[in-house]
């Protein structure tokens, strides 16, 4: 699934702890499983000359109207080649074969929550803790290669190690695992002990200056990244904030075509506390009559397909918001709140699959913390 690429001296201990990998920046996949067909459908996406890749024609910027809401360009409908189960998780093309299993029944006339939203008003479930059971999921998803993606570069490789340690005890326990780590020190990554199935990949990518521009940069990575890779490699790209911890269950019952997460410090406020970006300048402009959630930029995901067109679309419009001079209030996480709007979710996670507790306590709501912020002091890891 992985290729391996051996550094120097450091065999052994690789062999001690499980696989490890180290990604050249020059690698690139043999074959190209993305066709395009011109004209049918609209995305925003530019195309560095530098980059030799299926994408061609699309436009370089995405223009606004004269209110400020998004004008999105003729463009290309990018496909895959076909709905193989690779290309697909289970619950996007076909619905998957389980074996024979003894489990409760589900109780028509008695939820199992009352007390909170488990399906938005578009259909999507929202996932709290009591509303699946893990071992149905885990037989669906069983054949999934879960791709996780996170970035630390310069002192936040210091998150790393409880970043893994927990991650290995908590996420996607059973599923094949690979955890792609951007980082600017790959000699920091720490090498933690790895289950069967389970693997980490070191990517080695540039820093920015700004902890800002190093947020806002990540999804452009995973484009690239997706482009070449994750359609070889992984059927669900997971992209998580590394200063955090799992601290309990995080399983296939996140999966689904396009996932994001309620903001912990949103999900019960009212639509003028959220802080979409307002400013009709910026692409991820949000004007005050539109409302769903307010999203994390912390932990999202999708199908290969769907993060490619997710951090495409986000990336270019930083580019738009770059070239008239503006930043978005939230950065990644303004634009990943636009492309929501535009794109609902199939899946939306409860405030359980990324909390703050220190900020926040533990209320009785939150059945499960499963995903929590690990303090930081800013002014010594961001400085
Ligand atoms: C939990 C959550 O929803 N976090 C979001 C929030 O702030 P946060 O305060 O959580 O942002 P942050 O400082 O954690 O930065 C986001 C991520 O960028 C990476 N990083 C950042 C700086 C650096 O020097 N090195 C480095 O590796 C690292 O993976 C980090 O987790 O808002 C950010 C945008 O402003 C992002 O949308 C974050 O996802
Ligand atoms: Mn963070």
């Amino acid at each position: 699934m992985v290729q391996m690429t051996s550094r120097s001296g450091d065999g052994a201990r690789r062999a001690l702890v499980g696989p490890h990998v180290h990604f050249l920046r020059s690698q690139r996949p043999k074959g190209n499983v993305f066709r395009l067909i011109p004209g049918r459908r609209q995305m925003g996406e530019s195309r560095s000359s530098t980059e030799g890749r299926p994408l061609q024609g699309q436009r370089e910027s995405l223009p606004s109207s004269q209110d400020g809401r998004r004008v999105v360009p003729q463009g290309m409908l990018l496909e895959t080649k076909q709905c193989s189960e690779r290309d697909c998780p289970p619950d996007a093309c076909r619905v998957p074969e389980v074996p024979r299993m003894v489990y409760p029944k589900a109780q028509l006339l008695q939820p199992a929550r009352a007390d909170v939203l488990v399906m938005t008003p578009w259909f999507a479930p929202v996932i709290w803790d009591g509303v699946f059971d893990s071992a149905i999921l885990d037989a669906q998803f069983e054949n999934t290669t879960v791709g996780l993606t996170i970035f630390a570069i310069k002192k936040y490789v210091a998150f790393l190690e409880l970043f893994l340690q927990t991650a290995e005890k908590h996420f996607m326990v059973g599923h094949r695992v690979t955890c792609y780590v951007f980082t600017d020190r790959p000699g920091d990554v720490p090498r933690v002990p790895l289950g069967e199935g389970r693997q980490v990949g070191v990517l080695e990518v540039r820093s920015y200056s700004r902890r800002q521009d190093v947020s806002v940069h990540r999804v452009e990575m995973i484009r690239n990244f997706s482009r070449r890779r994750f359609l070889h490699e992984v059927d669900s790209p997971v992209c998580a904030d590394v200063d955090v911890r799992f601290r309990d269950h995080v399983g296939v019952e996140i999966l689904s075509p396009l996932f994001g997460t309620l903001h912990p410090g949103f999900y019960g406020a009212a639509r003028e506390a959220f802080t979409y970006e307002r400013r009709p300048q910026s692409q991820a402009h949000v004007p005050r009559d539109e409302v769903d959630f307010y999203y994390a930029g912390g932990f999202f995901g999708g199908s290969v397909a769907e993060a490619l067109r997710l951090t495409s679309a986000c990336h270019q419009a930083t580019v738009v918001d770059r070239a008239h001079g503006i930043e978005a209030v939230w950065h990644d996480e303004s634009h990943l709140n636009r492309y929501l709007l535009d794109h609902k979710p199939t899946k939306v996670l409860s405030p359980e699959y990324l909390w703050d507790e220190q900020l926040l306590g533990w209320p009785a709501v939150m059945k499960k913390l499963r995903y929590v912020t690990v303090p930081k002091s800013h002014r010594g890891i961001r400085d």
